[in-house]
């Protein structure tokens, strides 16, 4: 039995539910014959690998369908062995390079050498080209990315690339400039809850609107979200009840919770018990980008026009520094200090105010 998220997924393009005019357009893509590199954007569970699915089925038929997974061993310059798994199909291969860490330039160049050099199985595939889909492409090192553009232009007469990412802003200029760009951006509230309402009739269950609301509301416009909290809500109580609580995520809860802290004292005792948070939240695998998005949401709504455009502007900094850094523990901490040290100046200033 299959989650409902995987036993609904559209597997072609004409039966995407929505940015319809976008998949027509990779419809006439793929019979144009003159396929280019993509680069395939946009938020976390709006339906980019789905869109992508649907494209590489287009493309070869139903044969993509049939997936092995595949553990490849590659050899860096320094004799390291690096193993790494791949889901492939005999068109094509999908692979999220940042699971090797700093070693993701030598793994990108082997497997698209290796693709590129293998010819189609099945003389009937009727494309002169596979497919490389590579995910998470936005955390890519630089010298990666650089390493790719060189390999994707050295190929191209056998293998085309498709990179997966959620912003484009830390793909390498050089990159962009030779894919075509796809902008997959997030469901609208309306459009989940057709979904939603969709999924119900085909299960022969019916879903009250306000409950449907609710749940494309807590979903931020991440389908995948939205579906797993139908199924949930499902599992613990039917018939539906409008007013029924849709579960958050234990960790979201939790960094609520944290936020709330932050803005109750401000000393470098709070701050302690913050970081033991923070690592507490890390150490279950929570990236670092959806804690700094989660705590900057909630700090927010504690703050006046002036002070949030600071904030703000404070957590762009420390983000961008995440991203030259190693550990990101250390630019989260120096933000929540950082807010911290503006938010009692703030108050400070306020109480002083009233007198
Ligand atoms: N057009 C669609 N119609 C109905 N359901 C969809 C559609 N696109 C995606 N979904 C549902 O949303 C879920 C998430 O989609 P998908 O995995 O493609 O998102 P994504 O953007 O690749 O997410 P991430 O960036 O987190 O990997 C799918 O499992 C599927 O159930």
């Amino acid at each position: 039995m299959s989650l409902w998220v995987d036993k609904y997924r559209p597997n072609s393009l004409t039966k995407l539910d929505y940015h319809k005019t976008q998949a027509l357009h990779l419809k006439h893509l793929v019979q144009q014959g003159d396929f280019p590199h993509l680069l395939v954007y946009g938020p976390s569970g709006a339906g980019k690998k789905t869109r992508i699915f649907c494209l590489l089925r287009e493309l070869y038929g139903p044969g993509v369908e049939r997936l092995r997974l595949e553990h490849m061993n590659i050899q860096t310059p320094s004799n390291k062995k690096i193993d790494i798994t791949t889901v492939s199909s005999n068109y094509h291969l999908e692979v999220n390079p940042s699971d090797v860490g700093f070693h993701d330039r030598v793994v990108i160049q082997e497997l698209i050498k290796t693709v590129a050099q293998t010819h189609q199985l099945d003389p009937s595939g009727q494309r002169e080209f596979k497919v490389v889909v590579i995910c998470e492409a936005d955390c890519l090192t630089k010298d990666a990315q650089h390493a790719l553009r060189r390999t994707m232009e050295k190929y191209v007469a056998t293998c085309r690339i498709i990179l997966v990412a959620h912003t484009i802003s830390r793909v390498i200029p050089a990159i962009r400039s030779r894919c075509l760009g796809v902008r997959v951006g997030a469901p609208t509230k309306d459009e989940i809850i057709s979904i939603l309402q969709s999924i119900c009739r085909k299960e022969g269950l019916s879903l009250p609107n306000e409950l449907a609301e609710r749940i494309a509301m807590q979903s931020n416009g991440n389908l995948r979200r939205a579906v797993l909290f139908l199924e949930t809500c499902k599992v613990q109580q039917y018939p539906f009840q409008p007013d029924q609580k849709v579960a958050a995520h234990d960790w979201e809860i939790f960094l609520k919770d944290t936020a709330k802290m932050i803005v109750q004292e401000q000393s470098p005792q709070k701050l302690l018990q913050i970081r033991n948070r923070l690592y507490e939240l890390m150490i279950h695998g929570i990236p670092s980008e959806f804690i700094f998005k989660g705590l900057l949401q909630e700090l927010v709504k504690n703050c006046d026009m002036q002070l949030k455009t600071q904030v703000v502007e404070k957590a762009a900094f420390f983000e961008h520094r995440i991203h030259l850094g190693s550990k990101p523990i250390i630019h989260l901490e120096a933000f929540v200090a950082s807010f911290m040290a503006s938010y009692k100046k703030f108050m400070e200033a306020t109480v002083a105010d009233l007198f």
